[in-house]
Formats: C-alpha cells, structure tokens, sequence
C-alpha cells in the first residue's frame, strides 16, 4: 500500500493518491498511516474521526473550520460517491490568503485532501448519498467553530452544481468581508 504526496500550492495543504488492492473480492485500501504521513503530520496526532454521509446529489457542507486553540489540520477521503471539495486560505499571513482550491474526491479515485490549520473546508455532493471520512488533529469545539458563506461572490468558488440543500448555519455564515471585520 502505497501514498502518493503531492503539495498543493495553498502552503501545508495536500493531496494523498492512495493505492488500493483489488481482486475478485472487491477493494482493500489504507485511509491513514502515521509512518507515512509524518511528513505532513510533524508532531500532531490524529484526536477524532468523523463521518459523513450526504444524501442528496447538490447539497453543500462548509465553509468551516476551528479557531485556536483548537485549529485543525484534516485529512478527508470519499469512501462512497463523489464530492467537489473544497479548501479556503484563511490565513492572513498566508500567500495565498483567500485562494481556494478544489479537488474531486471520489470513491474510486482513491484520493485525500489534507486541509491545514487556519484554513476552511466545505464541499458539495456530486452523487446521492456520498460519504466522507474525517481525521482530526484536534478535538470538536463548539466553541472556536468558524466559516464563510459557501456562495460568498468575493470568493467566486464555481460549483459544479446548483448548490443545494444548505444547513440553516451554514445559510448565516458570513461573507469574507463580515469576516474579516470580525
Ligand atoms: C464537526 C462535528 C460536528 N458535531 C456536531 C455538531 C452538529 O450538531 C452536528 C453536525 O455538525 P455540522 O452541521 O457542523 O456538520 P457539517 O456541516 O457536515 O460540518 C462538517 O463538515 C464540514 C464541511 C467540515 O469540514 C467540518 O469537519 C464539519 O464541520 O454534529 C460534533 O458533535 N462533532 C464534530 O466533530
């Protein structure tokens, strides 16, 4: 089992090519290895894993992402359909403060994205019930959640679909201007 790192150019964001055994069986892959992954990892470790699953074909998740103390690096993969996924630079001091970038992670693409602290993730189904699974770097916290609107002009992020099915929350989140006057 092999993973394939490839830097992104939002600096300490990734993309993971994973290998996959396939026989008369099915499918056998590896989502995560400490050994491998280090290079990315340093000195965090994985605290939650999450799932995900989005029931409908267009429904958008995001813009999210957690404050310090508890900022987040997240390592996410599509273990069922296809989703357009999506990482935002929210870090001032960052080059690439406010780019975006998206990746197609799919259940047959084998791919993972790794979203570091400081930015937001979010990311739209491109089938029917499509599934994620999250790992963490640090524990939920209610308390330090944040996020930009998904649909917010200034970041013109072109969604592949019709973007669907918004939570109420997400619906409030704020524009990157709102945002930074926070
Ligand atoms: C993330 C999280 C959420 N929750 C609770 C909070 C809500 O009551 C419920 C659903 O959470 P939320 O509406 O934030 O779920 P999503 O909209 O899918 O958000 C997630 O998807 C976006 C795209 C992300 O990148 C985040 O990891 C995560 O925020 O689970 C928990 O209890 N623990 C958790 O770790």
């Amino acid at each position: 089992m092999t993973m394939q790192l490839t830097s992104l150019d939002i600096p300490d964001a990734f993309v993971i090519k994973q290998t996959s055994f396939a026989d008369e069986r099915g499918q056998f892959s590896r989502l995560f290895c400490q050994k491998t992954l280090a290079p990315i990892l340093a000195k965090r470790e994985v605290k939650q894993v999450n799932f995900s699953r989005t029931t409908t074909k267009g429904t958008v998740r995001g813009l999210h992402y957690q404050r310090f103390p508890d900022a987040e690096m997240k390592f996410i993969r599509c273990v069922k359909g296809a989703v357009w996924d999506v990482l935002l630079d929210l870090r001032p001091e960052s080059p690439t403060f406010l780019q975006w970038h998206a990746e197609e992670l799919s259940q047959e693409n084998n791919t993972m994205i790794v979203i570091p602290e400081g930015c937001a993730h979010g990311f739209q189904a491109l089938e029917a019930e499509s599934e994620l699974i999250y790992f963490h770097t640090a524990f939920y916290s209610a308390e330090v959640e944040g996020g930009v609107h998904v649909q917010d002009p200034e970041l013109a992020i072109d969604w592949p679909l019709p973007v669907d099915n918004l939570s109420v929350r997400d619906s409030l989140l704020p524009t990157v201007e709102e945002w930074l006057k926070d």
